[in-house]
């Protein structure tokens, strides 16, 4: 089993691999950005107490020395110009350092979101199929973008600047304690009254930023749906009802994230208030202590920069600590997709000789652990090279069939057998690989109508798609087209027509040689002749292919070596088609409904 995150910071240090020095130098480079913030207001009040005024300076031993180095105080009062050029060096080297903390802060969540991105993406890949059916792909999609984007912008503006504000306060208290001790304790009691009320407001955001996340997840997916589905949305006017499931929904998300907002406004402002609270305190005590003589003038200018410099510091901590619940709902919505358990093989799991027989013993299944039996006690053979048919009503359990013996989904109970070995112990990739599955709704990508031919097979050939094409009956639509094979599919295949998506994909599996074949009503769109047609090709070009046709069509199927009957998830009748014919049973009505007699066997 793959790495579990049993917590945010799990998950966190597990992307960070990459970018933890960048995240390093961030930190360091902002720590030196902040010192040389806070020299400058040291700078002004000495020039007001001992360059201009005449108090006697007590400055650290590494000023001094600099000072001395310049000429002294005497030289300094008569080039004052010099301070002014000393402060513009203080602030272009604090502006450098910050460009820097910027630069590899920036860097850092870049990558950081990048790795994740691809680390989510690598698992989703690898996720089973039924996670999928449980999972909405907007919802999937709004968290590999949206709130990947959150723990980015949290990384990048929030998480270093958090380090930064740190150092800032840290600072900042004890360059205001060498000015006055009370003056900074005054100060100093502001912070833990912001940090109360955030932690307060901390809460109370994440809870409603995690509701108004889901909800824009539940928006992606209806827009996805309708996106991708737009052409049953016309097909059957949808499209004022769908109008009007988004607009509801539209609503549902604006007005939680209306709620988010209205908690973020009096986060701020009240978070204003104390902060105002707080400066109005330090001047009106700078200006008492000043009166009364104990500190100078210069040291009342410092103490109120190194305070108004203390405020931005204290009102990020706040707003990093509310921005921190909404960060950890995203990374929460991460983790479970983190979490979901991949496929995974036996360590000894085999590749067997697909060339075998196929055998279903007692195999049932249901989607749902508390769910209906979908397939109840199914067993039959096929044996090697040999065609099954299979005929069944809708919802009979047809394809889960065959989703069963793709290894898509676990059988309930039961074993299925390929050359005498239970899919279970043969490699997931290696058997899917081997059996070539098509579809009724193909699924095609946005590229040529020759580069979804050959998807997947580095080494096919133009003779081999044409080869593959003309088995499928594909050829002639497709050297009516302008671009012939080079022309390009829309989104989902939306511009070729549902027997030319059909034909694409049976030629898809063709190119492919695979041992087993499995049309699942894939020639529901192409007409009787085409149909007879590309059966016919299909046999005199693949000989030694096991074929598993599902189909309503009593003349796709008559031909096959065996046929089953499927009804509500049972086996009802076997036999090939003349037995089943004979036999007064489910195949023999369905003949009669399409006019099949006993001279068309
Ligand atoms: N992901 C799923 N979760 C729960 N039930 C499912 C799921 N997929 C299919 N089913 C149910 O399983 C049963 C069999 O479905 P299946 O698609 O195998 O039938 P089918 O015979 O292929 O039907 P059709 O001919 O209409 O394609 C149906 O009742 C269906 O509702």
């Amino acid at each position: 089993m793959k790495k579990q995150f049993e917590n945010n910071r799990q998950l966190i240090l597990y992307f960070i691999k990459g970018s933890k020095t960048y995240f390093i130098l961030a930190i360091l480079f902002a720590a030196a950005a902040s010192l040389f913030d806070l020299i400058n207001p040291r700078i002004i009040s000495f020039t007001v107490d001992s360059v201009i005024g005449s108090k006697k300076a007590s400055l650290p031993a590494f000023f001094n020395g600099f000072i001395q180095g310049v000429g002294g105080i005497t030289y300094l009062k008569s080039h004052i110009y010099l301070i002014g050029v000393f402060v513009v060096i203080v602030a272009i080297i604090g502006a450098l350092f910050r460009y820097l903390f910027r630069l590899f802060n920036s860097k850092g969540a870049e990558k950081f979101v990048k790795v994740m991105r691809d680390g989510l993406f690598e698992h989703i890949v690898h996720l089973p199929f039924a996670w999928f059916t449980h999972n909405p792909t907007g919802d999937i999609i709004q968290r590999c973008t949206s709130d990947v984007e959150t723990i980015k912008r949290f990384l990048s503006e929030q998480l270093t600047q958090m380090l930064r504000i740190i150092i800032m306060i840290v600072l900042s208290l004890y360059f205001m304690s060498t000015i006055s001790i009370k003056m900074m304790l005054a100060a100093a009691i502001f912070i833990p009254i912001i940090v109360t009320y955030s932690l307060f407001f901390h809460k109370r955001i994440g809870a409603t930023f995690e509701k108004a996340d889901e909800e824009e997840g539940v928006l992606s997916s209806i827009a996805q749906e309708n996106l991708t589905g737009v052409r049953v949305v016309r097909a059957f006017g949808r499209e004022r009802y769908e109008r009007q499931r988004f607009e509801k929904q539209n609503t549902i998300y604006t007005k939680a994230f209306m709620k988010l907002d209205i908690l973020i406004t009096w986060f701020w402002s009240i978070g204003d208030g104390i902060s105002g609270l707080q400066l109005l305190t330090i001047a009106a005590l700078g200006a008492y202590f000043g009166v009364k003589g104990d500190i100078t003038a210069g040291d009342y200018i410092a103490f109120v920069s190194y305070n108004t410099m203390l405020v931005w510091p204290i009102r990020s901590l706040g707003r990093v600590i509310s921005d921190m619940s909404r960060a950890s709902v995203s990374i929460d919505r991460i983790r479970y997709i983190m979490n979901s358990e991949e496929e995974e093989d036996d360590k000894d799991a085999l590749n067997v000789d697909m060339h075998g027989d196929i055998v279903f013993d007692h195999v049932s299944f249901r989607y749902n652990d508390d769910g209906p039996l979908v397939l109840d006690d199914i067993s039959f053979a096929i044996e090697k090279g040999t065609t099954l048919g299979i005929l069944g009503g809708t919802g009979s359990g047809k394809s889960t069939l065959m989703y069963l013996l793709d290894h898509l989904y676990e059988v309930s109970s039961g074993h299925i057998y390929i050359n005498g070995v239970d899919i279970k112990h043969i490699n997931r990739d290696y058997l899917r690989k081997n059996i070539g599955l098509v579809l009724q709704e193909p699924y095609l990508f946005s590229k040529s109508i020759e580069e979804n031919i050959a998807i997947g097979i580095h080494s096919a050939t133009m003779d081999d798609v044409e080869e593959a094409s003309k088995i499928a009956s594909l050829n002639e639509a497709i050297n009516h087209f302008k671009n012939g094979y080079k022309t390009s599919v829309g989104e989902r295949g939306v511009t070729l027509s549902g027997g030319q998506k059909q034909r694409t994909a049976i030629a898809q599996m063709v190119i492919r040689k695979t041992p087993i074949m499995i049309f699942d009503d894939s020639l529901s769109a192409v007409d009787s002749e085409t149909d007879m047609k590309i059966r016919r090709a299909l046999e005199e070009n693949i000989h030694d292919a096991t074929v598993i046709l599902i189909s309503h069509r009593i003349t796709t199927l008559m031909q096959a070596d065996q046929i089953i009957v499927l009804n509500k998830g049972r086996i009802a009748e076997v036999g090939n088609h003349q037995q089943l014919r004979s036999q007064k049973g489910i195949y023999r009505k369905i003949c009669d409904i399409q006019n099949i007699g006993e001279d068309n066997s």
